[in-house]
């Protein structure tokens, strides 16, 4: 079967720098926000993802798959894989280039059942940088990052400024959380 990611990335793009600071292989991320959906502990239906920095600037995600997110009998929700490779695509843009980013584009390709009481892993690297635009690709496989190739995806993030969460999204909660980010000295 031809995939969908023949032209990815679609544009001409230069190798991401990771910035220097970035966390080291072995390094477990830190929840980028705490009511995250997809990482944070504060949420009581989140997926709760969990992210490691691996050697040559991936970064593995799991997702351990419940009853709570079937679709279909004993079987992963496709749209919560998307969501948990949204995730996975957006924190290894913005953790290893330590730069607030958003989902301008995700696609997803389902080669086969994620089963209830698996746990996906999702390997994700950054493909290029084209200005603010940062493309980011993964899979994610059953119960190992060498298991059954279970999803296949491509992500395109925006670079943002706090602007962006302070002019679209609760300016209380931005505030709070842009202190936790101050040493990313971008344009806070
Ligand atoms: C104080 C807070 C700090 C927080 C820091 C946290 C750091 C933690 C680090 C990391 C963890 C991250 C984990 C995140 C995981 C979850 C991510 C999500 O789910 S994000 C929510 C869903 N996404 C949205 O809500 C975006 C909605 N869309 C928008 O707001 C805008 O459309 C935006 C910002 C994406 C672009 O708008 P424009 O006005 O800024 O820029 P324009 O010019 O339209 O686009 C820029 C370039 O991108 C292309 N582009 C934009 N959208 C495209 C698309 N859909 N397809 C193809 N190209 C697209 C355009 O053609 C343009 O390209 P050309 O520069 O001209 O070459």
């Amino acid at each position: 079967m031809s995939t969908t990611a023949q032209n990815w990335p679609p544009v001409e793009v230069e190798p991401p720098k990771p910035h220097p600071d970035a966390p080291s292989p072995g390094t477990a991320l830190e929840q980028h926000f705490h009511h995250c959906f997809g990482c944070g502990d504060e949420v009581e239906s989140g997926l709760r993802l969990r992210s490691t920095v691996a050697d040559d600037n991936v970064v593995v995600t799991t997702f351990a798959v419940t009853k709570a997110h079937q679709g279909s009998p004993g079987i992963a929700h496709g749209g919560l894989l998307s969501c948990a490779l949204d995730e996975a695509l957006g924190a290894t843009a913005g953790r290893l280039l330590q730069i607030p980013v958003v989902t301008a584009r995700l696609e997803t390709d389902f080669r086969h059942p994620v089963p209830v009481d698996s746990t996906l892993y999702i390997v994700s690297r950054i493909d290029g940088v084209a200005g603010r635009k940062v493309y980011v690709s993964g899979e994610g496989r059953i119960d190992a990052t060498d298991g059954q190739l279970a999803i296949e995806g491509r992500g395109l993030f925006i670079t943002v400024g706090v602007e962006h969460f302070l002019k679209h999204g609760d300016a209380e909660q931005v505030q709070r959380l842009r202190e936790r980010y101050a040493s990313w000295n971008i344009n806070f």
